[in-house]
């Protein structure tokens, strides 16, 4: 059975991969997580595109373990702020992974912007490398609307903030959708989806 790693630092991302992939029903290969193999650095993502950042982490991940790799790097873009926070969203407010504090700040910088002004994107690009240096990145975008106020216990990160322009939202938070609805809908499954063939062909 083949390996493959998933590289992500954050727990509630890591379990959204891991559901999506589990649901992709894929057989004969095995996800495993950072907590599975010996710890290696974080290396500095520098990147100034998701794609780039993915492939940081994906490589050095394939490089530390030997192993297939499978990196996620994702954030928010907002239309008002010219697409940003961008690859900056874990860290917009000056402190890495601080989601109270990232929300809080862009509400204030939107504090003016009008209701019809307030388009956002969540977007993901995942990259899967092989220890032979085989790359294969892909993207995927959620359309909303960031909202005025947090609501929403699910999720992580800007969830409270965003409510997907999909008929199946309904008007809700993405941190007001049920895990399985939110993978369904969100800009890391529809990337994920794209790499379900690529892992097929990993396995035994
Ligand atoms: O790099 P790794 O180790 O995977 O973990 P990270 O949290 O640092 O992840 P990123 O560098 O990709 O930063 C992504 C940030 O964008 C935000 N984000 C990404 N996907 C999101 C989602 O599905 N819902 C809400 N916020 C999200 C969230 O604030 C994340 O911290
Ligand atoms: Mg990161």
């Amino acid at each position: 059975m083949s390996k493959v790693l998933l590289a992500s630092r954050n727990r509630k991302k890591l379990a959204e991969l891991q559901r999506v992939v589990d649901a992709a029903g894929i057989t004969g290969v095995e996800v495993i997580g950072l907590d599975a193999v010996p710890e290696f650095p974080e290396e500095p993502e520098t990147g100034a595109t998701f794609e780039e950042n993915a492939l940081i982490k994906a490589r050095s991940g394939a490089r530390a373990t030997g192993l297939v790799c499978l990196a996620d790097d994702s954030g928010i873009a907002v239309d008002a702020l010219n697409g940003m926070p961008g690859v900056l969203s874990a860290r917009w407010s000056g402190s890495h992974g601080d989601d109270a504090a990232n929300n809080a700040l862009l509400l204030a910088q939107l504090s003016d912007t009008p209701d019809d002004r307030r388009g956002a994107a969540f977007v993901s690009a995942c990259a899967l490398v092989t220890p032979d240096g085989t790359e294969t990145v892909v993207r995927g975008e959620w359309r909303g609307r960031v909202l005025r106020e947090e609501r929403g216990p699910h999720g992580f990160g800007y969830d409270p903030l965003f409510a997907p322009d999909d008929d199946l939202a309904a008007g809700r938070s993405s941190a007001e959708l049920t895990p399985a609805e939110k993978d369904a809908l969100s800009h890391r499954g529809k990337a994920l989806a794209q790499l379900v063939p690529a892992l097929r062909a990993l396995a035994d």
